[in-house]
Parts: C-alpha cells; sequence; structure tokens
C-alpha cells in the first residue's frame, strides 16, 4: 500500500526566469515569489492489487509527482508512505520496494539487453540463482527472449521500453511506478507493456501509472488520480470517475475536471 498526502515540490526559478517575472503580475495559480510550485496538493493512494492511472493535462505535474514516489525528487512538502513507512526517511527501504520506469530508458547503450538487467538486478544484490530465475520469467512476460541479446543501441523503440521494463522491475518491487509506459510505442509493442501490467493485478503489487489514453485506464486502472494545476481534481474510483458526467465515458469526466484551457488530451 501506498499513500501519498498533501504532497507538494517547488523549483526555484533560474536567473533568466527569474528576471522575467519580476514586476509581472502572476497568471498562473504555481507562480510564486522566486519559485514555480509544480505540484501543490497531491493525494492519493494504491492498495495492494490496484492499478491507479495518474491522469491530466500536459505540464500538470505528474512526472514531478511520480519522480518524487521514485525518490528521483525530495518532496517540498507532503508525505509518501509504503506500508506506513515514510519514503524519505527511510530511503533504502523504499528503493527496495519501488520499481520506477520514466520516460529517459537510463540503460548502458554498450551493453546487451541482458547484461543491462543484470548490472540493475547486481545492484540490488540479487543472487545468480535469482538473478536467472527472474530474467527467465520477465524476458517470457515481454517476450524479450529473441532479443536479450543486442546491444542497448541496436533495438527499437519498443524492444527499449521493454527493456527499461526489465530493469526496473528486476528486483521484485512491491510498488510499480510507470510514467507514460506507452507514448511512442507502436500497437504491438503497447498492448505488451498494457499485458504486463495487467498481470501484475493478480499480485499484491501496486501500479501506479501515467497516461493520456484513456482506454488504457478503462482496460486496467481500478482508481483515477486527476491533476490540474498541481493538484488533485478528482480522486477515486474509475467507476465513480467515469459516472461523473451523463454520458458515463472517461473522456467527458477527463474535460468536467480540468480548467486548463487548453484541455488537452491524446
Ligand atoms: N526541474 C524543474 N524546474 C522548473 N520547472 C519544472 C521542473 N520540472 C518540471 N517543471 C515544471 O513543472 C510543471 C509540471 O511538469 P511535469 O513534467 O510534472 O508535468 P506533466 O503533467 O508530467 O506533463 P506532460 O503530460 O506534458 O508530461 C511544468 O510546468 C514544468 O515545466
Amino acid at each position: 500500500m501506498i499513500e501519498i498526502k498533501g504532497l507538494s515540490k517547488s523549483f526555484a526559478y533560474d536567473k533568466k526566469e527569474a528576471k522575467k517575472k519580476k514586476n509581472k503580475a502572476a497568471t498562473d495559480p504555481r507562480e510564486g515569489e522566486g519559485v514555480f510550485h509544480a505540484v501543490r496538493d497531491v493525494s492519493f493512494q494504491c492498495g495492494k492489487g490496484k492499478v491507479l492511472g495518474l491522469l491530466g493535462p500536459n505540464g500538470a505535474g505528474k512526472t514531478t509527482t511520480l519522480r518524487m514516489l521514485s525518490t528521483a525528487l525530495e518532496p517540498t512538502s507532503g508525505e509518501i508512505l509504503i506500508n506506513g513507512h515514510d519514503v524519505t526517511k527511510e530511503l533504502r527501504y523504499a528503493q527496495k520496494l519501488i520499481g520506477f520506469l520514466s520516460g529517459k530508458t537510463g540503460l548502458y547503450h554498450r551493453l546487451t539487453v541482458r547484461e543491462n538487467v543484470e548490472y540493475f538486478g547486481r545492484m540490488h544484490g540479487l543472487s545468480k540463482q535469482l538473478m536467472d530465475e527472474r530474467i527467465d520469467k520477465i524476458f517470457s512476460m515481454l517476450d524479450m527472449h529473441t532479443f536479450a541479446g543486442k546491444r542497448a543501441d541496436d533495438l527499437s523503440t519498443g524492444m527499449m521500453q521493454r527493456a527499461s521494463i526489465a530493469r526496473a522491475v528486476i528486483h521484485d518491487p512491491k510498488v510499480l511506478v510507470f510514467d507514460e509506459p506507452t507514448t511512442g510505442l507502436d500497437v504491438i509493442s503497447a498492448k505488451t507493456v498494457l499485458d504486463f501490467i495487467e498481470s501484475y493485478k493478480e499480485t499484491e503489487m501496486s501500479v501506479i501509472f501515467s497516461t493520456h489514453h484513456l482506454h488504457e485506464v478503462e482496460r486496467l486502472c481500478d482508481e483515477v488520480c486527476l491533476i490540474d494545476l498541481g493538484e488533485t481534481k478528482f480522486y477515486g474510483s474509475t467507476q465513480n470517475f467515469a459516472s461523473q458526467t451523463p454520458s458515463g465515458n472517461l473522456y467527458d469526466a477527463f474535460l468536467a475536471n480540468v480548467n486548463n484551457k487548453e484541455k488537452e488530451v491524446a
């Protein structure tokens, strides 16, 4: 179980940005004195065996939120608890339990896919036997055996993404945090990734992933957290989210919950 309570993250403006903002009235509620409040108040939780979809228009604060969950960024305020343990205070404990997939693959281009995954497995202290078992299982789930010996810089986008996922889950994390895992993938690779996430529903894991694709939410998510301008605007079951509008569809519910004038959704 992962709980996020009143999370916020502010970034100091660089000199150029600070100069631009000086003496100008703020047009965005996230603009503060010398800082930009990218995430202002985000709260949700994701129980064992549940999948939560993190939604929001471009720039809403999804990636920043997920980076905090992954421990890559330290929150300005708020709490992230895994099984009651505070992630910021028990970093090692949290890093063992979290598997993070970000937009950047983080693979070593000169190493083969298998070498890459083994490297991250060793960093997590996996024994050779456990590593081989895990690799065999994950590579089968993600249909990776055919390109396990290829160097990372020879991979297609879809292969690269699957290798990055294998890398993120080699240590058998209990909480998966995936940032837009299907962005840029063709239909077949996207299906492999979605099937993989779906398979986790049968386990005790919690999965949180951000997406702009509402059909993915419909298929996979038990719960939805929609953020806009850095704040949680809706958190609850996917069913309750959809039933907020007369049409009962996720697309209309999304539009009804965002203030952002552009109301972008892919
Ligand atoms: N390191 C940083 N310094 C300053 N501002 C930042 C930083 N990281 C993010 N931001 C700003 O915070 C806001 C939220 O960004 P974030 O990447 O979290 O949005 P997002 O919801 O993931 O967007 P998208 O759907 O386009 O990926 C944006 O306005 C972004 O420019």
